[in-house]
């Protein structure tokens, strides 16, 4: 077990390595740049999301792309669930308060999120147990192909779901096993599994020409949405992508650990068969037959019980993206991520984020040396990143809670964390195995 986060430092972070002296880079708190930023926000069409969150007084949260912030009416809603529902109505709120219409009722509400047309998204598992679903799913309508394909730098549970999901298949994997997908790609390839923002560096794959690429060789495709939607505009439908999975506790704000969502393309949901299954996927799970029988359509790719009082906090989180113009989150994304990168660019780490916005998802990720104690000094100072192993800052930036004047505070703690060498003190120094 990992100790508690706030314990102990972090896992894999760098040996101690020298640091560069860091340039001698002005304040960025000057009247012109008060006045674009203040100018920015008051121009912010999303502007009005923030105060519908509750983040604690002092803290520049740049997180909410590995646990998204608390929606203000979500206690409220899950108290509901928890003092009506559960204990007033018992029993008959499977039928009575809509419990048991959740999963596929959720996925509908997340449908226009990822481009979806209704009756193709459920929400249910985690994204690990999704993958695992979709993967065999897809393995299986290739049955004559025995590779699957993705990406070396893939979230790691990726990885290994392609080594669960793939007993018995050959696994090609990009930048170790060719330069470009075309090259792994071949008659075969059953599947391919990307990422549609890159956890680590942020960048944003083509989904329509990647998709397009991989059907023309005969494979489907299943992408991880994790890290766009909530922060992007996602056209799943129009770029004819078959599986897609993603987490609901990150950019959508659904809360720790709130479960995620499968995609399955319409057109494989007869033939479509996933190995999870339980009876909450079955045709007549009330019938209590001792076969199994699939369910008609997206249902068939559910498995167990879901877990109502996480599902509320989602459906809580739902009402505010009920109301986001997916066009105005993303202009405002690639403001805030433009800000940030041009306002520490002068202070000479390497990012690893394309500074094409076309190819950018909703973070930005620094390269130091010494990262993981650069991060814990920005965090003693309220700017709450994250570090990624072995020398990555890693910037979140949520366009429904940030200002764009946050993101010049936050430019600026980096600037003063970096020129006052504070990170060297010992305090900041990592220690072996916690949550980062
Ligand atoms: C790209 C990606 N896939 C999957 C996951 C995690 O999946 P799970 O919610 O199953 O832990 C994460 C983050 O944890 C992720 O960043
Ligand atoms: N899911 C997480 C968790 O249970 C603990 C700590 C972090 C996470 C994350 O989500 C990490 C995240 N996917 C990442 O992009 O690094």
């Amino acid at each position: 077990m990992p100790s508690e986060p706030q314990a102990a430092a972090g896992r894999g972070a760098a040996e101690p390595q020298a640091a560069e002296p860091p340039p001698a880079v002005e304040s960025l708190l000057t009247a012109r740049l008060t006045a674009e930023v203040e100018a920015l926000d008051a121009a912010d069409p999303l502007r009005a999301f923030r105060d519908r969150f509750t983040l604690p007084e002092g803290v520049l949260y740049l997180d909410g792309n590995s646990l998204g912030a608390l929606p203000a009416h979500t206690p409220e809603r899950i108290a509901r669930m928890v003092e009506q529902e559960w204990g007033r109505g018992l029993i008959r709120s499977w039928n009575e308060a809509g419990w048991y219409d959740l999963p596929r009722g959720l996925g509908d509400r997340i449908a226009p999120l990822v481009g979806a047309a209704a009756g193709q998204t459920v929400v249910c598992d985690s994204t690990s147990v999704n993958l695992f679903k979709v993967l065999t799913a897809a393995l299986r309508l290739r049955p004559d192909r025995r590779v699957i394909v993705s990406e070396l730098g893939s979230f790691p549970t990726d990885l290994y779901l392609t080594e669960g999901a793939g007993v018995g298949y050959d696994r090609r994997l990009l930048d170790r096993d060719g330069d470009t997908l075309e090259q792994l790609l071949d008659q075969d390839v059953a599947v391919v599994l990307l990422s549609h923002v890159d956890y680590r560096t942020g960048r944003l794959q083509d989904m329509a020409a990647v998709t397009e690429l991989v059907h023309r060789h005969g494979a489907l495709m299943v992408w991880d949405l994790c890290h766009s939607v909530g922060a992007l505009p996602v056209r799943l439908d129009a770029c004819e992508v078959d599986f897609a999975v993603g987490c609901s506790y990150k950019y959508l704000n659904g809360g720790p650990g709130s479960p995620a969502f499968l995609y399955a393309a319409a057109r494989h949901h007869d033939a479509a068969s996933q190995p999870l299954t339980g009876w909450f996927g079955h045709a007549d799970p009330f019938a209590f037959e001792p076969g199994y029988r699939p369910a008609d359509g997206i249902g068939r790719f559910l498995t167990g019980t879901p877990p109502l009082l996480s599902l509320a906090g989602l459906q809580a989180a739902l009402d505010l993206w009920d109301e986001v113009d997916l066009t105005a989150l993303r202009a405002k994304s690639l403001a805030l991520t433009s800000l940030f990168l041009r306002l520490t660019e002068p202070l000479g780490l390497p990012s690893l984020t394309p500074q094409d916005p076309e190819q950018r998802g909703s973070q930005v990720s620094l390269r130091h040396p010494q990262a993981y104690a650069v991060m814990q000094a920005l965090i003693e100072r309220g700017v709450i990143g994250d570090f990624r192993a072995p020398d990555v800052l890693r910037f979140g930036f949520t366009p429904l809670y940030l200002s764009h004047a946050e993101v010049r505070d936050a430019a600026e703690a980096l600037r003063e964390v970096l020129v006052s060498e504070v990170w060297r003190e010992p305090r900041f120094a990592a220690v072996a195995g916690a949550v980062t």
